[in-house]
């Protein structure tokens, strides 16, 4: 049996609510890119922000943050686009939910996953993110949360998702779930992923 390590009772858990926006283009001439032009296009390229403060720093990944009092969900996403890319969002589409619990924490972070599927503006550097388009034959899963290359197959086809992944630290994953379906139960997942565990 793996060793199970310093896990929180499921009735002492916390959850927050956390979003994370990813923007697609549909390339073309590889010019400037904006207003939305890829929607309904094959996504060509993704645009990724290096995050150069706080948690998660120095890593690529999508635009998001914490939600904040009185705001809905998806107020929250389109609010943490602009802050941290300038671009503006007209539309938002719900593509999946990630739970997070770090080993020794009861904090778990729930992140809702949105592809802005309308938005104007350019992106450009915030105090945050520094954004950079890529090919999405070249996203540098090196660079992002090793959760990031599991479930971006999935937005990238647009099918909806939800997982659980339980780390040691920031960079080991201890175990997960990934399942299709964007509304999974949490206790579900948790409980499958810490059954894994036990039998590694
Ligand atoms: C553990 N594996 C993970 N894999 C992929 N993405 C992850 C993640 N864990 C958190 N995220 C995302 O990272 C962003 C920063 O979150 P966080 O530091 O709380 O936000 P931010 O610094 O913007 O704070 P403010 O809300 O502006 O105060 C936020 O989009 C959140 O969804």
């Amino acid at each position: 049996m793996a060793q199970q390590g310093n896990l929180t009772p499921a009735d002492e858990l916390w959850m927050k609510d956390l979003t994370l926006v990813f923007v697609f283009s549909g390339g073309g001439d590889g010019g400037d890119v904006g207003d939305g032009e890829g929607v309904g296009l094959p996504r060509k390229r993704v645009l990724l922000g290096m995050k150069k403060r706080g948690f998660g720093s120095d890593r690529f990944n999508g635009f998001g943050g914490k939600v904040e009092p009185g705001e809905t969900v998806e107020q929250g996403a389109v609010r943490e686009l602009k802050e941290e890319s300038f671009l503006d969002a007209q539309a938002m589409e719900p593509r999946g939910q990630i739970y997070f619990e770090f080993e020794g924490s009861p904090k778990v972070l729930h992140v809702h996953v949105f592809e802005a599927t309308a938005w104007t503006g350019d992106a450009a550097e915030s105090d945050e993110m520094r954004p950079e388009w890529f090919d999405v034959a070249s996203i540098p899963f090196d660079r992002m949360w090793a959760d990031d290359r599991f479930w971006f197959p999935r937005l990238l086809a647009a099918t909806p998702f939800t997982g659980y992944f339980l780390f040691r630290g920031e960079q080991t994953i201890l175990t997960h779930v990934l399942e299709d379906g964007g509304d999974v139960s949490f206790d579900r997942l948790r409980t499958t992923a810490l059954k894994q565990l036990q039998e590694q």
